[in-house]
C-alpha cells in the first residue's frame, strides 16, 4: 500500500487510488464516502443505536446525543502499543516504540487483510486546524467503524467541503499534501453475523509512520487510538512537521484571558493527560474582573509570526474531555457547553431517565447502569464510570468560546505554562529564568501518572511538555527544536515561561491550594510578572511570587498554608537531581548541552 505516493497523484485521484489499495486488502462490503451532513450523522447514529453501540439520550436531557461502552480490553491510549516507525531506530528515540517500518507495514498488512468483512469502510475526509489556513493541514482517515466517524465529526472539520477544497486548490495548481490515516476495530463480521456494541481486538497496534507523514491503526476503537486527527496526527505527525519546518505541536491547552483593565494576554498551558487542561481552558475566575475565554483544551500549534511573536491555533473541533470530576464547581463552563447535547459519551454510567452520570458529578442517579453494564447505586463499591471515560462535545457550544478561535493566525502567546501533578517539590507557580531555562523546566517536567493511559496510576514519572506519549520523534531531538526556537527569535517577543503545581499536598494528605477557580489568581500574578508589576523572590529553581505578590483577597487560606504553596524546600529539590540526571543519561550525545548545563547550575545554586 503506497499511500504516500497516493499523496503525490492529482488529490482526487490520489485518495482514490489509497482508498482502492485498502479496500482491495480489507474486503469491505461497502464504501462509504463522509459528507459530513447532518443527515449523514442521523443515519450514522440511527445505526450506531442498531447495533447496540449508541443509547439515544433523552432529548431533554442531553438533545442529540448519545452513550456509549467500549470493551473493557478497550478504554484508553494504549501507549505500549503505540509506535514510532522511523526508518532510522534513532529517530524514534528512546522514549517511543519503535520498529522497521517495512517490518511494522508487512505485520499490518497481514492484520489488516480481510479485517472489513461484513463492514462498511468509510472514507472520511478531514482538516486539523483551519480549512482556510494558508497552509490547510489535510487528512483522509479510514475507518470501519461508525462510532470513530461520528466522533470524528464533533472532533474536526470533516466532510465534502474539504474534499472540495482539496480540489479547488489542485485545479488552482496549488501544492498540498494530505495524511493518510487508516483504521480499523480489526473485527470482520462472517456472513450473518451480529455485530458487537464495541468492536475491537486483543491485538492492537497505533503506528506512526514519520517520514510518510501516515498513520495504520489497528484494534482499538477508543479515542485517540481511533480519532487519529487527535493525538496521532495532531500530535505525534504534526511534531515531526514542526521539527522540519520550524514551528510547535504541544500538548497545550490555549486561553485568553482578559483583566478588569481590559488588558488581554493569550496563555498556552502543557500539563500531561488528565491533570486540568480542560479546567483550566474554561476556568471561571474567582478574582473580581478577571475573565478567561477559552481557544482549546488539548492541542496548540504554535508558529513564529511575522512580528517574532508565537501564534497559536487549536487544530480541533470539539473537546474530548474527560468525564470524572467535571462538574458545576469544577468546570461550569464544560457543564453548560455539554448541557446543549449533540455529544457522545463513552464509559460513563447512563441512568435510567436516560441521562449520564459521573464520579464527582452532582445529584448522584438513585439507580443506573455502570460502564460495564452493571446496576449501580451511590453505595456500589464500583465505580459507575471508568476514570477515563470520556464525553466528545463540539467546541462551538462553549460559552466562553474567544472569538478568535475563527482566526486562521490564532492568537499571539504571551506565556506558557508546564504543569503536572505532584504532592510536593513543586511550588505552586514559578517563572524560568529565560528561554532556555523554561525549556529545561518542560524537559524535566513530572507528573504523577493518571487513568489516560493503561498502566499504573499515581506513579511519578517524566513527561517533557506533557508530550512524552505524542512526541512523534527522537525527544533529545524535540528538546533541541525547543532550544533552537528560542535561539532563532527574539527572547523578547517570545512568551515567558512558568511552572505550575495545583496538586501540592499536606502532610496529611490534603491539596493545599483550592484550586479550579482560584488558579486565576496564579494567572494574574503570571500575566503581572509579563507586566513588570508583580514581584518574586530570586530561589535557586527560578523566581517564585512573594506572598504578597498573589492577589489573596477573598481566599480562604491561611499564611501559613499560601507559604506551603509556595515553599521552596532545597532537600526536596536535591533529590530531584538524580532524577533528572537518570532522565538526561536515557538521551546520550542526543540531549542538547545546554540542559546539561542547567542542571549543573541548578545543582550549584541549591548547593551555594
Ligand atoms: O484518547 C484517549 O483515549 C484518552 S487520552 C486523551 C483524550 C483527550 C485528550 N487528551 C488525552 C491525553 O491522554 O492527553
Ligand atoms: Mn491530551
Amino acid at each position: 500500500m503506497t499511500a504516500a505516493a497516493a499523496q503525490q497523484g492529482t488529490t482526487h485521484q490520489g485518495i482514490l487510488d489509497w482508498v482502492t489499495e485498502v479496500a482491495e486488502l480489507t474486503q469491505p462490503d461497502d464504501i462509504h464516502w463522509c459528507t459530513g451532513s447532518d443527515e449523514e450523522w442521523v443515519q450514522l447514529t440511527d445505526f450506531l443505536v442498531g447495533t447496540g453501540t449508541f443509547i439515544r439520550l433523552d432529548e431533554s436531557k442531553k438533545p442529540n446525543s448519545f452513550y456509549a461502552a467500549s470493551d473493557p480490553i478497550d478504554v484508553a491510549r494504549v501507549e505500549d502499543r503505540t509506535y514510532i516507525c522511523s526508518r532510522d531506530e534513532r529517530d524514534a528515540g528512546p522514549t517511543n516504540n519503535w520498529m522497521d517500518p517495512d517490518a511494522m507495514k508487512e505485520l499490518m498488512r497481514g492484520l489488516y487483510a480481510g479485517c472489513m468483512k461484513g463492514r462498511t469502510m468509510y472514507v472520511v475526509p478531514f482538516v486539523m486546524g483551519h480549512l482556510e489556513a494558508e497552509h490547510p493541514m489535510f487528512g483522509v482517515e479510514i475507518t470501519d467503524s461508525a462510532y470513530v466517524v461520528a466522533s470524528m465529526r464533533v472532533m474536526a472539520r470533516m466532510g465534502s467541503h474539504v474534499l472540495r477544497k482539496m480540489e479547488e486548490l489542485e485545479a488552482a495548481g496549488t501544492e498540498f499534501s494530505w495524511v493518510p490515516a487508516l483504521h480499523s476495530v480489526g473485527h470482520p463480521l462472517a456472513e450473518g453475523e451480529d455485530d458487537v456494541a464495541w468492536p475491537c481486538n486483543e491485538t492492537k497496534y497505533i503506528v506512526q509512520f514519520p517520514e510518510e507523514r501516515m498513520i495504520w491503526s489497528f484494534g482499538s476503537g477508543y479515542g485517540g487510538n481511533a480519532l487519529l486527527g487527535k493525538k496521532c496526527y495532531a500530535l505525534r505527525i504534526a511534531s515531526v512537521m514542526a521539527r522540519d519546518e520550524g514551528w510547535l505541536a504541544e500538548h497545550m491547552l490555549i486561553l485568553k484571558l482578559t483583566s478588569p483593565e481590559g488588558v488581554v494576554k493569550y496563555v498556552a498551558a502543557a500539563f500531561p493527560s488528565a491533570c486540568g487542561k480542560t479546567n483550566l481552558a474554561m476556568l471561571q475566575p474567582t478574582i473580581p474582573g478577571w475573565k478567561v475565554e477559552t481557544l482549546g483544551d488539548d492541542i496548540a500549534w504554535m508558529r513564529v509570526g511575522e512580528d517574532g511573536r508565537l501564534w497559536a491555533v487549536n487544530p480541533e473541533y470539539g473537546f474530548f474531555g474527560v468525564a470524572p470530576g467535571t462538574n458545576e464547581h469544577t468546570n461550569p463552563n464544560a457543564m453548560r457547553t455539554i448541557a446543549k447535547g449533540n455529544s457522545v459519551f463513552t464509559n460513563v454510567a447512563l441512568t435510567e431517565d436516560g441521562d449520564v452520570w459521573w464520579e464527582g458529578l452532582e445529584n448522584p442517579p438513585a439507580r443506573a447502569t455502570s460502564w460495564k453494564g452493571e446496576p449501580w447505586t451511590p453505595d456500589s463499591t464500583e465505580l459507575s464510570s471508568h476514570p477515563n471515560s470520556r464525553y466528545c462535545t463540539p467546541i462551538k457550544q462553549c460559552d466562553i468560546l474567544a472569538a478568535e478561535y475563527d482566526d486562521p493566525r490564532g492568537v499571539p502567546i504571551d506565556a506558557i505554562l508546564f504543569g503536572g501533578r505532584r504532592r510536593d517539590t513543586i511550588p505552586l507557580v514559578f517563572e524560568a529564568r529565560d528561554w532556555t531555562h523554561g525549556t529545561f523546566l518542560g524537559a524535566t517536567l513530572s507528573s504523577e501518572t493518571t487513568a489516560a493511559a493503561v498502566g499504573q496510576v499515581g506513579v511519578v514519572r517524566r513527561d517533557p511538555m506533557a508530550m512524552l506519549p505524542f512526541i512523534g520523534y527522537n525527544a533529545g531531538d524535540y528538546f533541541n527544536h525547543w532550544i533552537t526556537v528560542g535561539k532563532e527569535n527574539d527572547a523578547a517577543k517570545l512568551p515567558k515561561i512558568f511552572y505550575v503545581n495545583w496538586f501540592r499536598r499536606d502532610d496529611d494528605g490534603n491539596f493545599v491550594w483550592p484550586g479550579f477557580g482560584e488558579n486565576s489568581r496564579v494567572l494574574k500574578w503570571v500575566v503581572e510578572r509579563i507586566d513588570g508589576q508583580a514581584a518574586a523572590v530570586e530561589t535557586p529553581i527560578g523566581h517564585v511570587p512573594t506572598p504578597e505578590s498573589l492577589d489573596t483577597d477573598g481566599l480562604d487560606m491561611s499564611a501559613a498554608d499560601l507559604a506551603k504553596c509556595l515553599e521552596v524546600d532545597a532537600e526536596e529539590w536535591k533529590a530531584e537531581l538524580p532524577q533528572i540526571q537518570e532522565w538526561f543519561d536515557k538521551f546520550g550525545d542526543d540531549l542538547p548541552g545546554v540542559l546539561w548545563t542547567e542542571l549543573d547550575g541548578l545543582r550549584a545554586r541549591l548547593e551555594g
